[in-house]
């Protein structure tokens, strides 16, 4: 699903409009009417509805919910924002329908002074005070009205995204003015702020309504953000021919572990070889010999001449893919052969963990990284790379895809909807994965599995776009079995079987 910006949002209302064609008045009716459906499908007729409605378009939907709902029986209150005298065409008509349809329980149109009502918990709000037109922080009247509705106990909706919440960029917001929402109905598509961490205390459930704009627009307009679907998956996994051997299926090799974190060798070693691989070789410690050889009896071991931690960069020219970081430690002299290897290495690589750290520990060295790398960080990991804290997650994933760009890497920020960020600067979300994934380990086994495709023969944005996917979609599987709450990372590992059959 692309994800279209505020202005490109516009040009798509525009371009339905003219190319259906459909006036806009009636494109807001069918809006309102979707709206009114979803409204009703949550709340009956007899919960008090306070409807707050702004002076542009998002207001007019508020204004036609208004009407929908009083026709359907609801009891409705509205106070209409028009402090600048000023509303848009839309939102007048619908002002006059309201006022002709003559059902709601009362209407206010505010021009100065504002008393609020009282709010109780057993009211709905309907938000319907700005939307995609938001253009800078909400201050003054409007700021302390947020503030009202998010202290009050009510039951608040909003229509197309909570008021005060900017469509991308919400870093220099001001988040008290903010509505925060039980319900969010946006319209047509998930807006890019509703997919970061930052901003989920706004959104509350969200429900995406299709308002059929101009599929045309949408299939045509070329669009930085988009969030991966299952047929952009299960189009990408390669088949496994009839005659494969062990031989054609690739060889992975993966640098991990030191004394004390063996188990971050195994567990990427595990995953790696449930991606289908034909050989995975892992370079380890000494220390974790027999560890390693009893918890993964499939995989081949290579033992570092150090007994603890990794020391020397070894040879990759029998190796298709190499991951390299999870639980390495960050050793000077692991530090050291962490670069060596990076350089002699041909192969595509994953960077995750300790090798991410010191990668942030030697700024310097980020140049010379191979072009086409893949670096998996999470949030920390990824502030410690670029060497600035992120005041919000928009920043930091612009970081992402600048670095991105600048490397000519993959750069994967890990979280609820993982950004793949591209060389070229677009930008692809993964919609699977739950909260039980939060849990150490996880990581781990995303480098696994990523490893594994790499070698498996898929070029290195599939290997990435289809790992990140089946990563969560395991979870996902793993959650409806086991819950989230007791969720670990080897169980990902467990369900990785289903999550490849039921995406095949
Ligand atoms: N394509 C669709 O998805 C459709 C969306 N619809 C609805 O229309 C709104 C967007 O409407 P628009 O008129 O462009 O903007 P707003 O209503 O959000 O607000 C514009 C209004 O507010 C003023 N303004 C902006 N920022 C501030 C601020 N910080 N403080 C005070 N005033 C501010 C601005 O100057 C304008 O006057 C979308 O969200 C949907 O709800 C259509 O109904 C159907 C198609
Ligand atoms: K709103």
């Amino acid at each position: 699903m692309k994800i279209f910006t505020s202005a490109q949002i516009h040009e798509l209302d525009k371009y339905t409009i003219e190319k259906e064609p459909i006036s806009s008045i009636d494109l807001m009716e069918r809006a309102a009417k979707a709206l009114t459906r979803a409204i009703e499908a949550e709340w009956s007729a007899d919960i008090p509805v306070v409807v707050f409605a702004g002076p542009g378009n998002n207001g007019g939907d508020a204004l036609a919910v208004s009407r929908m709902l009083a026709a359907d029986g609801y009891q409705i209150a509205v106070y209409l924002f028009n402090v600048h005298n000023h509303l848009s065409e839309e939102c007048a008509t619908n002002k006059q329908r309201l006022i002709e349809a003559n059902k709601i329980k009362a209407f206010t149109e505010i021009t100065m002074n504002f008393d609020p009502p009282e709010l109780s918990k057993d009211n709905l709000v309907i938000d319907g005070l700005f939307g995609s037109g938001l253009n800078k922080p909400l201050s003054g009247g409007f700021s302390a009205l947020v503030r009202y509705i998010n202290q009050s106990s009510a039951k608040v909706v909003s229509i197309d995204i909570p008021s005060g919440l900017m469509c991308e960029d919400n870093t220099y917001n001001i988040r008290q003015n903010i509505v925060k929402a039980d319900l969010t109905l946006t319209l047509q598509q998930k807006k890019l702020s509703m997919l970061l961490a930052d901003n989920q205390c706004y959104i509350g459930q969200l429900k995406v309504l299709d308002i059929h704009l101009s599929q045309e627009y949408i299939s045509q307009k070329d669009c930085e953000y988009k969030v991966l679907e299952e047929n952009d998956i299960k189009s990408r996994i390669l088949p496994r021919k009839d005659f494969s051997h062990k031989g054609t299926m690739g060889s992975a090799l993966l640098i991990a572990g030191s004394y004390g974190m063996a188990g971050a060798a195994v567990l990427s070693t595990k995953a790696c070889l449930r991606a289908g691989v034909g050989k995975v070789y892992v370079h380890t410690p000494r220390r974790n010999y027999n560890i390693m050889q009893i918890a993964v009896p499939e995989a081949v071991m290579q033992m570092d001449r150090e007994e603890n931690y990794f020391s020397e960069a070894v040879d990759t020219h029998d190796i298709d893919a190499l991951g390299i970081g999870p639980g390495l430690g960050q050793q000077e002299d692991t530090a050291i052969a962490v670069i060596a290897q990076l350089r002699r290495t041909g192969c595509p690589i994953v960077v995750d963990a300790d090798a991410i750290n010191i990668l942030a520990n030697h700024r310097a060295w980020l140049q010379q990284l191979p072009a086409g790398i893949i670096l998996t960080p999470h949030p920390k990991e990824f502030d410690r790379l670029y060497g600035t804290m992120s005041n919000s997650c928009y920043e930091r994933l612009e970081k992402a895809r600048k670095l991105s760009k600048v490397l000519q890497a993959y750069i994967i920020l890990k979280g609820h909807y993982s950004a793949l960020c591209l060389p070229d600067g677009h930008v692809e979300f993964n919609p699977t994965g739950n909260s039980g994934m939060a849990t150490a380990g996880s990581g781990d086994t995303l480098t696994g599995i990523i490893t594994g495709l790499l070698a498996r023969g898929y070029k290195s944005v599939d290997a990435c776009r289809v790992g990140m996917y089946l990563h969560g979609y395991a979870g996902d599987l793993a959650a409806q079995e086991l819950g989230k709450e007791s969720l670990i990372a080897s169980d990902l590992i467990q369900y990785l079987p289903q999550a490849f059959i039921e995406l095949s």
